[in-house]
């Protein structure tokens, strides 16, 4: 046959070797630091319980989502904020009292879905309808009510106007005060409500720590907290890697990104509890299998062969394989085993045939994959409307929040399946962020060098003659009305769990911290790497 060339994706081989995964140990797998935590915990249950002033609630409750413990203390929370509402929305508004303490009340309160107006910040406005500048010299203020637009909808244009009011005042302070708070930088860098809980809690208990206020039980019990679940972490991210070594689909498959630890480290963002564990486990075979797939239609397959695997996917028959050249057998061959293997666990545990589901969602990535090929090979120009209707599945999010439903949903309904199916808002709110967020990072040079096919930057260049930074800016702005979608929430009789919905939006934001220094799954950069040693191999001292 003739010689194929072949491109390459020139992707480096992975940092971390799997003799240097299974060396890895944590001290924190043992039984005493789990009980010691138990203590930590009825020790803050108490605290609780003493009587506080509302803003000292609101603040302790604060730090405990930063430190990354209010999962332990989910109920106690609800209660207090549901308190501190009713308490507000009897005696009619009072005038704000201070930006900061109005601010923060306001965003926990939406952040727990309650319905909090954005009027409460009427009173800070002039008669002209604009912010007082006296409030630039508040930065604490500031700061909270900037954490705060965070959390709008669509339309409420006091939460738009109080974004820009504040990114412009404290971008002033942060260029022209070199001391201005760090917080300041970090918070300019990521909103709260875009941050992936185990980064915040991280970088929050380093702060926390040198606090003079701090609370030594709330600092041990974070830290305790921790160790223990990135001790979990290691042990899961050693048994996958040890099923990724007997594929041997690294060295089979030398053209593909081998990038098990950050497919991994994807859904330390996208569900942290401890008791995930398995469900980490298969979301970090989906995002291998996704990445290798990804590489055989962007880089290595040839357009035939292409083809040629997207109909024997849509078959699903595996006595077709030997129509397949090696390389695509032997991927399709572990793609086959990794489904029937999730739908036999599913099947046992919860009495539902899953494989139509799951084959439909991997036969529309592959022709979602095919269209881009083909775009590619005949140099066609699709609109961004086209580009993104079919960038929106060749994203995957689809695919993985497929997977992720079908393991953490318990029991299964039929009418969850069925809205799932038919691609659900929160799906596609999540694909468009991890969409875009995945252009802004990886079609810089590295994609289009690569052959790979021109992403939402370069399309919305072409049509509206924009500048590579004003596309750019344009493409931000989308996500940004993205989050907006996804903070209105879903219609009531959405019948998806609350944590199938927190899964959906954490990818969201896993996309967004994955990407925020350019391409951290595969160009595996700098600030991914220290994340990665910070989150999951490095105990906090
Ligand atoms: C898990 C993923 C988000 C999905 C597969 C690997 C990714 C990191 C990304 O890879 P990328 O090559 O950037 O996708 P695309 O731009 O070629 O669609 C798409
Ligand atoms: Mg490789
Ligand atoms: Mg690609
Ligand atoms: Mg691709
Ligand atoms: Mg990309
Ligand atoms: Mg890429």
């Amino acid at each position: 046959n003739q010689t194929v060339i072949r491109r390459s994706g020139n992707y480096k081989p992975p940092i971390w070797e799997f003799n240097y995964i299974q060396s890895l140990n944590s001290e924190y797998t043992g039984e005493r630091h789990i009980t010691r935590a138990s203590e930590l915990k009825m020790q803050v249950k108490m605290m609780l319980d003493e009587t506080m002033e509302p803003l000292e609630q609101l603040e302790l409750i604060d730090n405990f989502e930063r430190l990354g413990i209010s999962y332990h203390f989910k109920d106690e929370i609800e209660q207090i904020l549901a308190f501190i509402n009713r308490k507000y929305s009897k005696n009619n508004e009072p005038k704000i009292k201070d930006l900061y303490a109005t601010a923060l009340e306001f965003r926990l309160l939406r952040q727990l879905g309650f319905n909090v107006s954005q009027d409460r910040f009427d009173c800070i406005k002039n008669e002209k309808g604009d912010f007082k500048p006296s409030l630039c010299n508040d930065t604490k203020g500031l700061l909270q009510l900037y954490e705060a637009s965070f959390l709008s909808i669509e339309g409420e244009s006091t939460l738009e106007m109080a974004r820009e009011f504040t990114i412009k005042h404290l971008e002033d302070k942060s260029v022209d005060d070199i001391h201005c708070d760090p917080l300041v930088h970090h918070a300019l860098e990521i909103p709260l409500h875009w941050t992936i809980p185990r980064a915040e809690a991280r970088r929050f208990i380093n702060k926390y720590e040198k606090r003079p206020d701090k609370n030594p039980i709330l600092l041990q019990l974070a830290k305790l907290d921790f160790n223990i679940i990135q001790a979990t972490y290691l042990e899961e991210l050693k048994y996958v890697s040890r099923w990724w070594e007997r594929t041997c689909l690294a060295k089979m498959l030398p053209f593909a990104r081998d990038r098990l630890v950050e497919c991994f480290f994807w859904n330390i963002g996208v569900l942290f509890e401890p008791q995930y564990g398995f469900s980490r486990i298969d979301a970090t075979k989906v995002n291998v299998f996704i990445t290798i797939m990804d590489d055989i239609y962007d880089v290595y397959g040839t357009f035939e062969e292409l083809e040629l695997f997207t109909y024997i996917i849509e078959r699903w028959d595996v006595n077709a394989i030997e129509q397949l050249p090696d390389y695509m057998q032997i991927f399709y061959l572990a793609l086959n085993n990794f489904v029937n293997e999730m739908a036999y666990d599913v099947l046992r545990e919860k009495g539902i045939v899953i494989i139509p589901y799951l084959r439909k969602v991997w036969t529309d990535l592959c022709k979602a994959y095919l269209q881009e090929a083909k775009w590619c090979l005949t140099g066609y120009t699709p609109t961004m409307e086209e580009y993104m209707e079919n960038a929106l599945i060749s994203i995957s999010a689809h695919v993985i929040l497929s997977h992720s439903f079908f393991s953490v949903t318990n029991p299964i309904e039929k009418e969850a399946i069925q809205c799932l199916e038919k691609y659900p808002d929160i799906v596609r709110w999540s694909a468009t962020i991890l969409r875009l967020a995945d252009d802004l990072a990886t079609s810089s040079v590295h994609e289009l060098e690569g052959g790979d096919v021109p992403k939402s930057i370069q399309w919305y260049m072409k049509e509206t003659g924009a500048s590579e930074d004003e596309s750019r800016k344009h493409i931000r702005f989308l996500i940004c009305e993205t989050w907006k979608k996804i903070n209105k929430g879903q219609d009531a009789n959405c019948p998806f769990s609350q944590k199938f919905i927190e899964i959906a939006v954490n990818l969201a934001r896993m996309a967004q911290y994955m990407y925020q220094y350019g391409d951290g799954h595969g160009i595996q950069n700098r600030e991914t790497k220290d994340r990665i040693l910070a989150l999951l191999f490095e105990p906090i001292p």
